[in-house]
């Protein structure tokens, strides 16, 4: 077991805080008070442990409706078989953003989980908390083939040579289409647009401003994703030097890059003619106007695919196909970087049973018939290979071919530092910041001069955040 808590700030944890002050950004105040459900320090959860023989694990994450039903059945399985030894208590702490804002207020009071799942943009900013411990410290020790874990999704969550996190639920952003709209504006149901003109064509005779089928051709949440991931299917860095996957930190980003900047255009363009609706930053509301048949096309995670599925039954025919490039910028080997979230470990504070039923837990997660279940359930990928081989996997897929559209879309891409998205340790301020350019040029702001002033303003927060965590 561990030794308790010292009261004093280790130097690692002086350097987070100092992190922390700069980047916490919204609801600290709101979420940070009290002692998080689930948590005990230390000695007092030893103590628990030692009289019961149960070793408890907090497992927070951010899987909600299809997604966190399908995560709650695969936790109740664990919980099964290890019933007496290991209790893993999973809390659901909303979306993504606020999940890692209530895990940076649970750094500083010293509460964090067992176990996390943070989002793929918080991965360098979980390595330079000096909070979590690498998986690949335990799969070496114990012989685990991190291998099984597909190329691609392994990459995002390698850093210098490391394993840090277990992967949970991979994804890429599709186009989702409404096959039956299409056939009401005669357009071919098998053929989805491949790029952002086609997408246009395709608006221009689905939207109602033009006598279509439909209220909007197209509508999509403002969410920096899709940009970072046009950039990407372009072969684009977004971030400088190498998207920081060569060892060295990020030091800009550039927001106004030929591809960012055509999309903000496409897309704003799409607003103001009528082919496109602005939905806001708000996924949810995009995902409601397209399952609504309000919107024909949209933009999301393969991991809204059971989603949309059970959405549009009864309704219409729901399509799936790869996400859209920029006009012109298709090449072999180019394609998305992987989204998503995966599983981090806590270290400092934690016992060291809670830290093994932690790895006990991320290794049952990742397992073929978890990952069989996880990805039929939810649409995310299946993290191991070997899910696609079992059984289950095949039959479900031949009856529901749209699970295997993001599938397809990763196999054909490489692995480089732009298809692994950019590892900068303020990356969610970044996102931010390029939600901000997109949403003022769908206001009708100048998309180049938007770009730039929220490139601007983000520039002083990468140089805080590099001056407070140190190295090059
Ligand atoms: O919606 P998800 O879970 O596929 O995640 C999307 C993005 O990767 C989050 O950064």
């Amino acid at each position: 077991m561990s030794a308790p808590r010292a009261p004093r700030l280790s130097r690692g944890r002086r350097l987070l805080a100092a992190v922390l002050s700069t980047f916490l950004v919204v609801g600290l105040a709101a979420c940070g008070s009290g002692r998080p459900e689930g948590n005990l320090d230390v000695p007092a959860k030893d103590a628990l442990e030692r009289a019961t023989g149960v070793t408890k694990v907090t497992f927070w994450h951010s899987m909600d409706s299809s997604n966190g039903v399908a995560l709650r059945a695969l936790v109740d399985k664990f919980n099964a078989a290890h019933a007496g030894k290991v209790e893993v208590s999973a809390v659901f702490q909303g979306d993504y953003d606020t999940a890692i804002t209530k895990y940076k207020a649970s750094v500083q009071s010293g509460t964090t989980p067992s176990i996390i799942q943070i989002y793929d943009i918080g991965t360098q900013f979980m390595v330079d908390s000096k909070e979590v411990v690498p998986v690949s410290g335990f799969a070496q020790r114990d012989g685990y083939d991190l291998g099984v874990i597909q190329k691609n999704i392994a990459g995002t969550y390698t850093v210098n040579g490391t394993q840090w996190s277990m992967p949970l639920n991979s994804s890429v952003p599709l186009l989702y289409y409404n096959k039956t709209a299409f056939e009401a504006a005669g357009l071919d149901p098998d053929k989805p647009p491949q790029n952002l003109d086609e997408i246009r064509a395709a608006a221009e005779k689905l939207s109602k401003v033009n006598g279509g089928p439909v209220a909007y051709g197209f509508g999509a949440a403002i969410y920096g994703w899709y940009l970072e991931q046009l950039a990407a299917t372009a072969g684009e860095e977004f971030c400088d030097p190498q998207n920081g996957r060569t060892g060295r930190r990020v030091t800009s980003a550039d927001f106004s890059s030929p591809t960012i900047l055509a999309s903000v255009q496409w897309w704003q363009k799409m607003v103001a003619d009528g082919l496109a609706v602005n939905t806001g930053r708000v996924s949810k509301d995009a995902q409601d106007a397209f399952k609504a048949g309000q919107t024909a096309m949209t933009f999301e995670s393969t991991g809204q695919v059971k989603g949309f599925t059970a959405a549009s039954q009864g309704k219409f025919e729901l399509g799936a196909a790869p996400f859209p490039v920029v006009s012109g910028s298709e090449a072999p080997g180019n394609g998305p970087s992987v989204g998503g979230g995966s599983l981090w470990i806590s270290g400092p504070g934690h016992s060291e049973a809670e830290k093994e039923a932690s790895w006990e837990l991320a290794q049952f997660l990742a397992q073929p018939d978890s990952q069989a279940f996880w990805h039929t359930q939810t649409g995310y990928f299946p993290v191991n290979q070997k899910a696609l081989d079992l059984p289950e996997d095949k039959a479900f897929v031949a009856k529901n071919p749209l699970f295997t559209v993001a599938i397809d879309s990763l196999n054909k891409t490489d692995v480089s530092p732009a298809t692994t998205g950019c590892a900068a340790g303020p990356m969610p301020q970044m996102r931010k910041a390029l939600e901000d350019g997109l949403e003022r040029a769908l206001i009708g702001k100048d998309p180049a001069t938007s770009l730039r002033k929220v490139q601007e303003n983000v520039a002083e927060s990468v140089e805080s955040y590099n001056e407070s965590v140190g190295g090059s």
